[in-house]
């Protein structure tokens, strides 16, 4: 059975004029798949990242969980945001430990469990320092160890590495992947760059604009670890940097 199920999912946002921001999508994420949506800004893949997370509902189709209606935000999954939105009053491992906290888990196996995801992530010795104290790249550590704290199946992460570097940027990718293969979880993940979908995906769902619909589903059955400026990955990067260039709307050329 699928993790997710997604069939002729429409979503359209109420207004003046209404935002028809998704059309006609249907696709499945297996169990244990690293899925990448890709698109250009506005295509829709945070609604659609919402809409599995169940922050937002359909406005027509479905979007099934292990073949339940997605209803609400539930215990299964984790989800990361670009901005690590951590606490600024609490200590990295506080932040990291409040949904432990919530549960009301008691205080000795909730730090336990604490550390070892502050170390899953690379952050072993920060617990006590405040977010201020910590980089970009550190912060987006932080929000997957607190994603990942309560042990969820799924992971849903919507551009978490777009504000950081380069160099951090990829390192961050590779410590996701390793943790990902390591943790065996069903991983979403939303970007707009071709190269770092290319790197992490199983498949690739490539979105087209206003609204948003499925352009092409790419399979990268590529090896891991997979290494950066390998010929065939480069290859791939090129072939769906066109596919993306081609979705977009035609520019009209001006003479000045
Ligand atoms: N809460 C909302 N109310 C009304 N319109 C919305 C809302 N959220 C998103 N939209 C609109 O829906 C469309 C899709 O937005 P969405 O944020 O899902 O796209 P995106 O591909 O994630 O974009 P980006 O890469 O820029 O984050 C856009 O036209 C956006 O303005």
């Amino acid at each position: 059975m699928p993790a997710f199920t997604i069939r002729s999912l429409d979503k359209v946002y109420p207004g003046a004029p209404p935002v028809h921001a998704l059309s006609n999508i249907s696709f499945s994420v297996e169990e244990g798949e690293f899925i990448v949506l890709l698109g250009a800004s506005g295509c829709g893949k945070s609604t659609l990242l919402e809409i599995l997370a169940g922050l937002q509902q359909p406005s027509a189709g479905s979007a099934r969980f292990r073949d339940k209606p997605i209803a609400g935000p539930g215990g299964e999954l984790g989800v990361v945001f670009q901005d690590a939105s951590l606490y600024p009053w609490r200590t990295v491992a506080a932040n990291v430990g409040l949904g432990l906290e919530l549960r009301g888990l008691e205080k000795e196996q909730s730090r336990r469990l604490v550390d070892e995801h502050l170390s899953l992530v690379g952050l072993d010795g920060f617990g006590d320092k405040f977010p201020h104290q910590i980089s970009g790249g550190m912060k987006q550590r932080a929000g997957i160890a607190r994603a990942l704290v309560g042990d969820p199946d799924v992971l849903l992460m919507d551009e978490p590495f777009g504000a950081v570097d380069y160099v951090t940027r990829n390192k961050l990718q590779e410590d996701l992947i390793r943790i990902w293969q390591q943790r065996r979880k069903t991983i979403v993940f939303v970007t707009h760059d071709v190269g770092e979908a290319v790197f992490l995906a199983d498949r690739i769902v490539l979105l087209s604009p206003r609204p948003g619909r499925i352009a092409e589903i790419v399979t990268l059955d590529l090896p891991r670890p997979r290494q950066r400026g390998e010929i065939e990955l480069l290859q791939r990067e090129a072939r769906i940097y066109d596919a993306l260039r081609a979705l977009e709307p035609a520019q009209t050329a001006t003479v000045a």
